[in-house]
C-alpha cells in the first residue's frame, strides 16, 4: 500500500469484468454506473475490461451508447468529457450468446484473450450474474467447460439475490455453483451491506465508549428495524408475486441488518470473522414452528387502492403480471428474538412493505427507561433513550435524550442531538454496487454473504412460509401510501412499545439540535 494511501482507495487489479444480463434492468441501473464511479474516482486499475453477455444482438457501438446512456441516467458523476469518455468505453465489448449453449462461451473465451492481450490484463476474471437465478448453475458449468476458467489469474463469481426459493432450492442451486467454483470465489451479493451507514453500524458500536457497554438485554428494551418503500412493484411483477416481501426483503437485507446490529464483537476486522459472528446471530434467531407461533409474531400484508399526495395507487393486484386474486405479501413485519446471551428477552421488530409513505431504512435502539422515582409528576415526562441510525435515503445518526428545559426550575425535555451525514456539502457517498463490485475485484468478501448465512436465514424463513401456505387467513390488507396493516402496530402495542417516527419524522415534543429539514 502506497504512504498515505488508505485501503479503500486501493485500485482494483487489472481484471476484466462479465457482466452477464448486460442488456437488463440492474446492469443499466446499477452496474454501469458503478463501474464509470470506480473509474472516475481512481479505484479501477487502467488494465480493465468489461465484456456485457446477454442474447440480445449489439455491435460494439450499440452496446456502449446503452452503456452512455445508462450512466447519463444513473450515475452520480454527471460530466462525461469526450475524451474522458472515449478512454471510458474503449474498454467495452459485447458478446451476444444464450447461457445455456456452450459454442458461445468458446468464443467468448477467444474474445477474452484478445482483450486480455490488447490491455495487457494478468488473466484476472470477474464474472457477475445479473441473470435470473436458474441460470446460476448452467453459467457455472459453461464457463468451466468453455474454457473461461483457465485464465492466468484469478476466477470469481458475484451472484446477484435471490439466492433460491427456500433452503431446498438454494441447497441445489450451491452445489451446482460449488461444482465449479470454491467458497472463497463466490461473491454473494446482498446490496444492503454496501450501504455506507450499514458498514458504520459497525464503526458506532464498536468505537464509542458509550455505546458497547449498554448494547444488551440489561439496558436495551428493543429494536426497530424499517426498511420502507414508496414504490410498487413497477416491472418486476412477475418476479415479485412469487416472491413476497419475506423473500424479498426480509430473508435478506433485514436479516443482515439485523445480523449487523446483533453480533458480537469480531476478534478481528476480517471477513471471515465477521461472518462468523453474523451466523452465529441467524442460528440464535428463535424459530416460530408452528401456525400459532407465526400468527402471533408475524404480520402479513397487501395493498389496496390508496390515496398518496393527491394521486390515486393502484391495488396490488392491479399490478402489472401480478395474479388479481394474488395472496402475496408485500408487507411484512415480525417480533423476532435472538436468543443467546446478550439479547434474551429483547423482541427486535422489523418490518418492511411496498407503498408506505416514505422510502426509508432506519434501525431505532429503544433504551430502557430511567427509573422515575426522583423526577415524578405531570412535567417530568421521562422519555427513552433513543439511537437512530438512519441509513437511507438520509444518511445519519441521532440521539435523543432527556435534558432540563433552559429557564425552567425543574422541567425536562426530550432533545436529539442530530448528526446527518448526507446533509453535508460534499458528501457524495458511494453506491451500494460501487463499494461491492470494488470489494469483490480486491477479494474483499467482508460484505458478501456466505453460504451458512443464506441456509440460515432460509432455515428461519422457511418457517413461516410453511405456516403461511397451510393457512392464508392472516393476509391484512392496507391501502396504498400507508404505513402498513394496524396488526404491525398492535405487534407493538402488545409488548408496551410502539414504532418510532422514521425518515425525518419529527416528535413535535422533541428540541433537535440541527433543522435538517
Ligand atoms: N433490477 C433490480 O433492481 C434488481 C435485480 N436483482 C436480481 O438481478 C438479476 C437480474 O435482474 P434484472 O436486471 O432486473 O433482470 P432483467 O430481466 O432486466 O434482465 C435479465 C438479463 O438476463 C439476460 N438473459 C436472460 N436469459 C438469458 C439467456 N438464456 N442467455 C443470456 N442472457 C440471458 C437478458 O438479456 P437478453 O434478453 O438480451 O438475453 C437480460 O440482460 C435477477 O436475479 C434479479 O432478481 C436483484 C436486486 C435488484
Ligand atoms: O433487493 C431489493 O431491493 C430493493 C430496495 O433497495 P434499496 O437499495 O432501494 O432500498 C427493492 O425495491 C427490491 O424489491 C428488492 O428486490
Amino acid at each position: 500500500m502506497a504512504e498515505n494511501q488508505t485501503f479503500d482507495e486501493l485500485k482494483t487489479p487489472g481484471a476484466v469484468f462479465f457482466i452477464f444480463g448486460a442488456t437488463g434492468d440492474l446492469a443499466r441501473r446499477k452496474l454501469f454506473p458503478a463501474i464509470y464511479s470506480l473509474y472516475r474516482e481512481g479505484k479501477l486499475a487502467e488494465d480493465f475490461a468489461v465484456i456485457g453477455v446477454a442474447r440480445r444482438p449489439r455491435s460494439p457501438e450499440e452496446f456502449r451508447e446503452d452503456v452512455k446512456a445508462s450512466i447519463r441516467e444513473f450515475s452520480r458523476y454527471q460530466a462525461i468529457d469526450d475524451n474522458e469518455w472515449t478512454g471510458f468505453v474503449n474498454h467495452f465489448e459485447y458478446k451476444s450468446l444464450d447461457i445455456n449453449n456452450i459454442d458461445g462461451f468458446r468464443e467468448l473465451r477467444e474474445q477474452t484473450e484478445g482483450l486480455e492481450e490488447r490491455f495487457r490484463i494478468p488473466g484476472n476474471r470477474l464474472f457477475y450474474l445479473a441473470l435470473a437465478p436458474e441460470l446460476f448453475g448452467s453459467v457455472s458449468f459453461n464457463l468451466k467447460a468453455g474454457g473461461m476458467l483457465d485464465g492466468e489469474g484469478w476466477s470469481r463469481l458475484v451472484i446477484e439475490k435471490p439466492f433460491g426459493y427456500d433452503l431446498e432450492s438454494a441447497e441445489k442451486l450451491n452445489e451446482q455453483i460449488r461444482q465449479v467454483f470454491q467458497e472463497e470465489e463466490i461473491f454473494r451479493i446482498d446490496h444492503y451491506l454496501g450501504k455506507e451507514m450499514v458498514q458504520n453500524i459497525e464503526v458506532i458500536r464498536f468505537a464509542n465508549a458509550f455505546f458497547e457497554p449498554l448494547w444488551n438485554k440489561q439496558h436495551i428494551a428493543n429494536i426497530q428495524i424499517t426498511l420502507g418503500e414508496t414504490v410498487g412493484v413497477e416491472e418486476r411483477g412477475g418476479y415479485y408475486d412469487h416472491a413476497g416481501a419475506l423473500r424479498d426483503m426480509a430473508q435478506n437485507h433485514m436479516l443482515q441488518l439485523l445480523t449487523m446490529i446483533a453480533m458480537e464483537p469480531p476478534s478481528r476486522l476480517l471477513a471471515e470473522d465477521i461472518r462468523d459472528e453474523k451466523v452465529k446471530v441467524l442460528r440464535s434467531l428463535r424459530p416460530y414452528l408452528t401456525g400459532e407461533e407465526v400468527r402471533k409474531n408475524v404480520v402479513r400484508g397487501q395493498y389496496t387502492q390508496g390515496l398518496f399526495n393527491g394521486k390515486t395507487l393502484p391495488a396490488y393486484r392491479q399490478e402489472d403480471k401480478v395474479n388479481p386474486e394474488s395472496m402475496t405479501e408485500t408487507y411484512f413485519a415480525a417480533r423476532v428474538f435472538v436468543d443467546n446471551f446478550r439479547w434474551a428477552g429483547v423482541p427486535f421488530y422489523i418490518r418492511t412493505g411496498k407503498r408506505l409513505p416514505a422510502k426509508t431504512t432506519e434501525v431505532v435502539v429503544e433504551f430502557k427507561r430511567m427509573p422515575t422515582n426522583v423526577y415524578l409528576g405531570q412535567k417530568h415526562n421521562l422519555e427513552p433513550n433513543l439511537l437512530v441510525i438512519r441509513v437511507n435515503p438520509m444518511e445519519g445518526i441521532y440521539v435523543k435524550i432527556n435534558a432540563k428545559k433552559p429557564g425552567s426550575e425543574s422541567d425536562i425535555q426530550p432533545l436529539a442531538m442530530d448528526f446527518c451525514q448526507s446533509c453535508l456539502i460534499g458528501i457524495n457517498s458511494p453506491e451500494a454496487y460501487e463499494r461491492l463490485l470494488h470489494d469483490a475485484a480486491r477479494g474483499d468478501s467482508t460484505y458478501f454473504t456466505r453460504w451458512d448465512e443464506v441456509s440460515s436465514a432460509w432455515s428461519f424463513v422457511d418457517h413461516i412460509a410453511k405456516a403461511w401456505r397451510e393457512d392464508s387467513s392472516d393476509l391484512a390488507s392496507y391501502p396504498a401510501g400507508t404505513w402498513g396493516p394496524v396488526e404491525a402496530a398492535e405487534l407493538l402495542e402488545q409488548d408496551g412499545f410502539q414504532w418510532w417516527p422514521v425518515n425525518g419524522q419529527k416528535e413535535s415534543n422533541v428540541v433537535w439540535s440541527v433543522n435538517n429539514d
